[in-house]
């Protein structure tokens, strides 16, 4: 028996050369249909279909028709081998046609092909409600495709069609350019160019349906595209991809958004979707049923389809947060350690400081030390912005917490930052004769198990880490006050039972929350704001350039180095791939090692190993180099005073927060510090975004102005909060839901404390499940 690669090689040859001499080889042709007609043909009835009555047509029907078949063909998968087959009757059987699973079935269960599963849990996607939950993290208009005649310099557009034309040219060494004709179903033509990305290769076959967004550049009347995100679409099946607003999903290498399309679609038809909020309760808060609003946030008919499934589903996220903490808060007021936090001590730390406190430092210290002098177990959220000031804070709290004859822990959530804060914390409290430990998951084992010991003995006094510090075992003599930096999450409620000697706890945080969500977002926390920078910052000077002036803008960084200075260069976020993204950072700084030979650059990506990157950033800290080039990994918290320079590439992909968060980077030391903010072709509605940044170097204006760009109903990201239970929320327009979802949360609490009414069964099982569930299980 043939294989289906022998088989798709037989009917290739003759209708590539049918395609080549113009549809006119009435032999060849001839030979083409009997081989269709023959057994062999028998696997591709679909290219039997395509190709039927071929002979009467005439030329243009006949080349489309070709074209079809051969990409079916290509499009041809092997069938599992046998043993394949043998495994997959001893796994869990795939629902029959029709059959109905529950939620909770795990998502081996649904027919998504041959390792479909397996993709499916790579992603973190175990059970159907994982895949249910699942949502977009965007969404793009693809139902009218635009008609090429009126498309504009610089839109961002979708296109589709079949490619009908490619070739491959490498103009110098080393340099690989693939430019690809598309032709859409209106018979329009649109090129598309990818520069050095070989891989994109085998996704670009003559005959293959795409999809492509980007934005239009124009020669006359040929239509360019800059792709910034490529879709191959099954041309076998009817697609989920084109036609419709269509949802972007995460994803990683080798995961098609056309499968995850297909799974979203599957699960949506074989899990029954009940709904667990009774029908008053909706009613009265104007919401759609639990169906309506899944299928509207993975399939929505229209744009309100979206909205209502989005509100209806923000809805829920708000209220099963709320239910926790509600259900959580009876024990809120814990018995904590009791300190005397001398008002000597703070004077005698702020007196080996270099520098004053600011007058919100002096009043969130005020607010702590309260906290720490009562009987309750304090659990209280420093927020502030970058750079304001939250670590000296943080160090001064330890210090007092020492000085009661307690131990004391900072954690971070990465082995860079912990690393920082440890020499941050050995400046401020090492001449205060304060012992201070470091402990890390790439220590190695005889460097670790010393540290503990010394943990567990009481020999050192105040101990950084990551959360490896709560985790491994670590048994501490007598812990007395916890820091957590960044904490996005919940949960920590928890976390306070289960830290050992229930120590008080401070998180510190530079996310600027609106007060009302923050309420949501950490109802379990006081909330402290230091909103105000320390005095003598120069305001860190931010430019917005386009990218046909990046030889300027790297003149000026190199101007920065000679002063002695350094520089870090950061790339543009690719979705879905983080391949794609290393691969565009070492592709900059190689140009960039080319533009500026004098410089010494170093790389800096998510692939590496926390070890690698701690090395890459002490390099940097010591000044052995003079460009870091790095993906977005350096986005949080990362203190290298020395470096003047933020340059950021293709910005217009970056959301605002993250901008700001990225050029907190500089500014650190005394030097004047710069941001250039490099932009590739952009709307003028990007243009607006990115102006705030110019414009702004507060967190909170930032914020806010960029929730006021975005207009109520857009079609926008969802991925807004960066807290993952709050996955949908938006926080511009919310506040009046997270009201809503409070006074729900309180009512039913009000009447039936435990959940326990049969009417609310279905209510309190997903409330359990959700805590479990991973696409909303805390990640602590
Ligand atoms: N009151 C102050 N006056 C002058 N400098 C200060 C003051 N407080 C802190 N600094 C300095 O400002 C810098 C930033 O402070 P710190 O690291 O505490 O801020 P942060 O809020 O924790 O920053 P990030 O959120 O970016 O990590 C440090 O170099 C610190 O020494």
């Amino acid at each position: 028996m043939a294989t289906v690669a022998e088989l798709r090689e037989k009917l290739r040859r003759p209708l590539s050369a049918e395609l080549a001499s113009g549809c006119q080889n009435r032999v060849v042709a001839g030979g083409v249909e009997k081989l269709l007609a023959s057994p062999l043909g028998n696997p591709f009835p679909q290219v039997r279909e395509a190709l039927r009555g071929y002979a009467e047509w005439d030329g243009a029907a006949r080349e489309e028709a070709l074209r079809a078949a051969l990409s079916l063909l290509t499009d041809a998968k092997e069938k599992p081998k046998a043993p394949a087959r043998a495994a997959a009757k001893t796994a869990t059987p795939v629902a029959a046609p029709g059959e109905r699973l529950p939620p909770d079935a795990p998502v081996e269960r649904l027919n998504t092909g041959p390792g479909g599963a397996r993709k499916l849990q790579s992603l973190g996607l175990h059970l159907l409600r994982d895949v249910l939950h699942a949502y977009p993290h965007r969404h793009e208009d693809r139902r009218a495709l635009p008609d090429l005649a009126e498309v504009e310099e610089g839109q961002k557009v979708t296109v589709e069609g079949r490619v009908v034309a490619k070739s491959r040219r490498s103009p110098r060494p080393g340099m690989l350019v693939i430019d690809v004709t598309l032709e859409t179903p209106s018979g329009g033509r649109v090129k598309a160019t990818w520069f050095n990305q070989p891989w994109v290769e085998k996704q670009l076959r003559e005959g293959a349906r795409l999809v492509l967004t980007g934005r239009v550049k124009k020669f006359g009347r040929s239509v360019q595209l800059g792709v910034e995100h490529l879709e191959t679409v099954d041309a076998a099946q009817d697609s989920l991809s084109t036609g419709r607003i269509v949802g972007v999903y995460d994803s990683k290498d080798g995961i098609s958004q056309e499968f995850l399309r297909r799974a979203a679609h599957r699960a949506l038809e074989t899990v029954p979707l009940d709904d667990y909020l009774p029908a008053h309760w909706r009613r009265q808060y104007g919401l759609t049923d639990l169906g309506d609003a899944l299928w509207g946030m993975h399939f929505p008919h229209d744009e309100s389809h979206l909205s209502r499934g989005g509100a209806r589903l923000r809805f829920d996220e708000y209220l099963f947060l709320e239910l926790r903490m509600l259900l959580q808060g009876e024990d809120a007021v814990l018995e904590g350690k009791r300190f005397n936090a001398k008002s000597d001590d703070i004077h005698t730390f702020e007196g080996a400081l270099p520098f004053r406190f600011t007058n919100a430092q002096r009043r969130v210290l005020l607010e702590i030390t309260d906290d720490m002098r009562s009987d309750r177990q304090m659990a209280r959220l420093v927020q502030g912005d970058v750079g304001s000031g939250k670590t000296a804070v943080a160090a001064c709290a330890l210090y007092l917490a020492v000085r009661d004859g307690y131990q004391g822990a900072l954690m971070a959530p990465t082995e860079i930052l912990a690393r920082q804060h440890y020499a941050n914390l050995v400046g401020y409290l090492g001449q205060l004769d304060v012992r201070v430990g470091l402990l890390m998951g790439a220590m190695t084992p005889k460097a670790k198990l010393e540290m503990q010991t010394r943990i567990a003995e009481g020999s050192v006094d105040v101990v950084v880490g990551t959360q490896a510090l709560i985790q491994e075992n670590v048994r501490f003599d007598n812990l007395g006050l916890a820091v957590v930096d960044e904490e996005h999450r919940f949960g920590v409620q928890q976390r306070r039972k289960l830290l050992s000697g229930r120590p008080d706890v401070l998180v510190m945080s530079a996310t600027p929350i609106p007060r009302s969500l923050a309420l949501t977002a950490y109802g379990d926390l006081e909330l402290s704001i230091i909103d105000e920078l320390p005095p003598g910052r120069t305001p860190i000077e931010t430019k917005l350039i386009q990218d046909n002036f990046r030889a300027q803008a790297y003149g000026f960084v190199m101007g920065q180095i000679r002063e002695g200075r350094q520089a870090f260069v950061v790339t543009a976020l690719i979705e879905e791939s983080d391949t794609l993204e290393l691969l565009a950072a070492t592709q900059l700084a190689d140009d960039l090692k080319a533009i500026l030979p004098e410089a010494r650059i170093d790389l800096l990506h998510g692939k590496m190993s926390a070890a690698e990157k701690d090395y890459v950033m002490e390099r940097f800290r010591q000044r052995e180099f003079d460009i870091l080039v790095s993906t977005t990994v350096i986005e949080v918290g990362v203190d290298v005073p020395n470096a003047s320079v933020m340059v950021i590439e293709n910005a217009e992909r970056f959301g605002l927060a993250q901008l700001h968060q990225l050029r907190g980077r500089v500014g650190r030391g005394s030097a004047k510090s710069y941001c250039v903010l490099i932009a590739g072709e952009h709307s003028q509605k990007t243009r607006k975004r990115l102006k705030i940044i110019e414009g702004s170097t507060d967190g909170f204006v930032i914020a806010e102005a960029d929730l006021k760009l975005r207009g109520p109903g857009e079609i926008r990201g969802t991925r807004q909060s960066g807290i993952p239970d709050l996955r949908l929320a938006d926080l511009a327009n919310d506040t009046q839901i997270i009201e809503q979802a409070r006074e729900l949360a309180k009512h039913i609490l009000a009447h039936d404390p435990k959940l326990e009414h049969p009417r609310l069964q279905y209510l309190r099982s997903e409330l359990q499940n959700r805590s479990q569930s991973v696409a909303f299980r805390e990640v602590i």
